[in-house]
């Protein structure tokens, strides 16, 4: 028969027992939910299909999901290839301050296995620009071998990245991301590829009729002025039949560089037909318009163009016809509001051909 004491022993074994389980199913519901997280992030990382998606996803989703004061990630881009990109598909650098570029000649970003310790400055500074964790982890990104970039995650606390920590799980996450990053990147390229004109590297038509759509309609919205601007090469035939094509094609993409250069970012120039380029000027009224085309004439016709395998530089000009869109009118739909105005400013341009050329002409 039992004693009293041994009953009381194992009503406390007993209770020790059921707390115990009770932590292990606490715990078990915690990595449970943890596991719920990862996941939803890893399907979030895997669906990104555009850029700012996986920017997003790395800069905002993650730092949540795997409780992180901050994620950047650093890109190598050092021919400008992939920023050139992103400006003409209109995404912002500013809106991303996580997302960082690497600068040739500096400390070249860790290769191979990922770095875990303490916050160095010398060392770190540079990933971590604008925050300064306690602890960090740098993740190489690698594509084919090649490294691409890397992930650089920081925490408050001084224990969560230790030298001595297993790196299996962020291995693998970098290579999720290293692929999803290539992914986006090609995508975009393609989506760029298909908007712009391979000739002169500038937009191409369908890139000017959808922008000039979007242009006109916040320009309606906000009740701001839009100016667009057709321009033509004078004469350009004679270049061809006396130089051959591929003057031409040289003159072409001249023409388009001395037009870039006088515009703002945020205008759009786009080559519109054979020798017709078209500018969409925000925010501008006809006075701004009258002189940027000025500008834009005087650029090309001052300086002759040299063309390889001609003796002499080419004397080149061009014949501008510009409409504003003022005040926008609501009431017209954005494609109808888009084809007068371009009519207007190609009516302006017939006028500035039919009085001699080399010349801006303002829409009635
Ligand atoms: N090299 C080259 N020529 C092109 C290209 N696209 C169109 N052209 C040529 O551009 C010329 C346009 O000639 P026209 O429309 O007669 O005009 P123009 O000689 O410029 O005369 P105006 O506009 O009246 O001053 C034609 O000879 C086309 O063959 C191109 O991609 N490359």
């Amino acid at each position: 028969m039992k004693s009293a004491v041994d009953t009381q022993a194992l009503i406390e074994e007993n209770q020790q027992l059921h707390a115990e389980m009770q932590d292990l199913l606490e715990q078990a519901r915690i990595n449970q939910q943890i596991m719920q997280r990862h996941q939803a992030f890893d399907l979030r990382l895997i669906g990104s299909g555009e850029f700012r998606d996986l920017i997003e996803t790395v800069s905002l989703l993650m730092p949540n999901t795997f409780n992180l004061e901050i994620v950047t990630l650093t890109l190598i881009d050092h021919d400008f290839d992939i920023r050139r990109i992103l400006q003409d598909l209109q995404i912002g650098l500013d809106e991303y301050p996580n997302l960082l570029f690497h600068v040739e000649g500096s400390t070249p970003l860790p290769q191979d296995k990922p770095t875990l310790g303490a916050y160095d400055l010398a060392l770190h500074k540079p990933l971590f620009p604008s925050y300064q964790p306690a602890s960090v982890a740098v993740l190489p990104l690698m594509r084919h071998q090649n490294p691409i970039g890397c992930l650089a995650l920081g925490s408050a606390h001084e224990g969560r990245f230790t030298g001595n920590l297993a790196t299996d799980f962020i291995e693998r996450l970098a290579s999720v991301v290293a692929i999803c990053l290539e992914n986006v990147i090609n995508n975009e390229r393609l989506k760029h590829i298909g908007l712009t004109d391979p000739l002169t590297g500038v937009n191409n038509r369908r890139y000017i009729e959808q922008r000039m759509q979007e242009e006109i309609g916040r320009a309606q919205r906000e009740r701001s002025a839009l100016s667009c601007l057709f321009i033509d090469i004078d004469h350009f035939k004679r270049v061809n039949d006396k130089f051959g094509h591929q003057s031409g094609d040289d003159v072409l993409r001249e023409v388009a560089t001395r037009i870039k250069k006088e515009l703002r970012l945020s205008d759009s120039l786009g080559r519109y037909g054979g020798e017709e380029f078209i500018v969409l000027l925000t925010q501008a009224t006809v006075h701004d318009a009258a002189r940027i085309a000025e500008r834009i004439r005087a650029s090309v016709a001052q300086q002759a163009i040299l063309i390889a395998g001609a003796d002499e530089a080419l004397q080149i000009t061009v014949s501008i016809g510009a409409a504003a869109q003022m005040p926008p009118d609501r009431s017209i739909p954005a494609d109808i509001a888009r084809q007068k105005l371009v009519a207007r400013a190609d009516e302006a341009l017939y006028r500035a051909k039919e009085s001699g050329r080399n010349r801006v002409v303002l829409a009635d």
